[in-house]
């Protein structure tokens, strides 16, 4: 198979969806590996690192959209990669459909078979292919949240850990999945105190045997969330239904709730957001506040720390990739529900459920006669 890694082209990516070592796997196994200039740069890679595990190196995206049977990236497709995906090529990348009604229809139209990290899920529930990502996320988030809190940033003036004598900051963490369990550890390791809502009470028992005494355990719920921003300085947005459209879970009004320059830090917002206000925005322009309160909705927050991420990434990606370019995708999918799972879509049908739902569009079986 050819396997075609392009240079992120979204704002402020430094990640690139292959290491060296994937080079290295891929063209043992017999497989043509084409990188674009420079595609790792962002993340302290050379293309001489590329080039001596045997890539083929190419100067210009085009090329590698024409001649590759898949092409491996880390960000949704933008729109000027949108019109060189060709019918038919694999695609496997993080698409966040839901979120996006334009993405969905362009993506559907060039009839590419859509290979989803966020959704490539094990038997367990689990999203292999996501969790590092949230891991960085989630931690980055609370690294966010204290350098906007800080007053020349227009938060509160609030240092997270406080000092003896002055009282710590109020975090709240909605989601306690992985974003949610890595900002409260890191939270907690700052000396704030924090809560952790979620719905799934697994989850939360098992929170709360690994959490420190800082950090409180609660039910998510409206009641017991409107109560938690009165006091929050800083909230973290972490919730997910795999697939679908986050859960809105902070309306604009509650927002007068919250006090002047408190910070909300919206992970979820590649899935659409948690909290009514929220809209994507990016590394170089961080932040916007409504009602007094300062948002940060970064959509690729761990692209800000590439050199951690891509590795973190590729280290799961790449097992994967190497499964689909030996058998093929159909092949591939009857052989591994989790890659079963991740096809969003297949020539020019969703096959997602959730995706579908999320856009009231049919949801074809993958498995069915072609
Ligand atoms: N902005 C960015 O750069 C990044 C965003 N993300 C996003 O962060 C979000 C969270 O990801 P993960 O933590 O990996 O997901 P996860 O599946 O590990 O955790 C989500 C948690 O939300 C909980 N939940 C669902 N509905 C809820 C509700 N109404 N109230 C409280 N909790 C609720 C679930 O029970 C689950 O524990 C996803 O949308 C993911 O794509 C992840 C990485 C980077
Ligand atoms: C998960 C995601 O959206 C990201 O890593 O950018
Ligand atoms: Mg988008």
């Amino acid at each position: 198979m050819i396997i075609g890694v392009p240079k992120e082209i979204k704002l402020d990516e430094y990640r690139v969806a292959m290491l060296p070592v994937g080079v290295e796997e891929l063209t043992r196994r017999g497989h043509k590996v084409l990188i674009e200039q420079g595609a790792g740069l962002g993340s302290g890679l050379a293309d001489h690192d590329y080039l001596e595990n045997g890539c083929e190196m190419v100067d210009e995206a085009a090329e590698i959209f024409a001649r590759a049977d898949m092409i491996v990236k880390v960000k949704e497709p933008m729109p000027a990669e949108w019109s060189l995906i060709r019918p038919g090529q694999i695609v496997f990348t993080y698409f966040h459909f839901a979120a996006d009604r334009e993405l969905t229809e362009a993506i559907l139209a060039t009839n590419c078979t859509a290979v989803a990290y966020e959704t490539l899920a094990d038997d367990q529930g689990r999203l292999p292919l996501l969790t590092p990502m949230s891991e960085v996320a989630g931690r980055m988030s609370i690294q966010e949240g204290a350098k906007y809190l800080e007053r020349p940033q227009m938060g509160r003036g609030i240092l997270l850990g406080g000092v003896p004598g002055v009282a710590p900051a109020w975090i709240t963490v909605l989601g306690g999945g992985v974003v949610g369990a890595n900002a409260a550890k890191i939270a907690a390791g700052f000396h704030a105190n924090v809560s952790i809502l979620d719905i799934n009470m697994d989850r939360l028992r098992y929170l709360d045997d690994v959490m420190p005494p800082n950090v409180d355990v609660l039910f998510s719920d409206r009641h017991t969330i409107r109560k938690q921003l009165e006091r929050a300085d800083l909230v973290v947005g972490a919730v997910l239904i795999p697939g679908a459209k986050a859960p809105r879970l902070v309306e604009r009004e509650d927002l007068k709730r919250m006090q002047p320059g408190s910070v909300i830090i919206d992970v979820a917002i590649d899935q659409g957001g948690c909290i009514e206000t929220s809209k994507p925005t990016s590394h170089s322009n961080p932040t916007y506040i409504v009602d007094d309160v300062l948002h940060y909705c970064v959509t690729n927050m761990p692209g800000a720390v590439g050199r951690t991420s891509t590795y973190a990434l590729c280290n799961v990606t790449l097992p994967y990739v190497i499964q689909i370019a030996q058998q093929g995708i159909d092949t591939a999918a009857q052989a591994s529900k989790p890659i079963a799972r991740a096809i969003n879509m297949q020539a020019g049908k969703v096959t997602n459920q959730a995706v579908a739902e999320t856009f009231e569009l049919p949801c074809a079986d993958l498995f069915a006669k072609k």
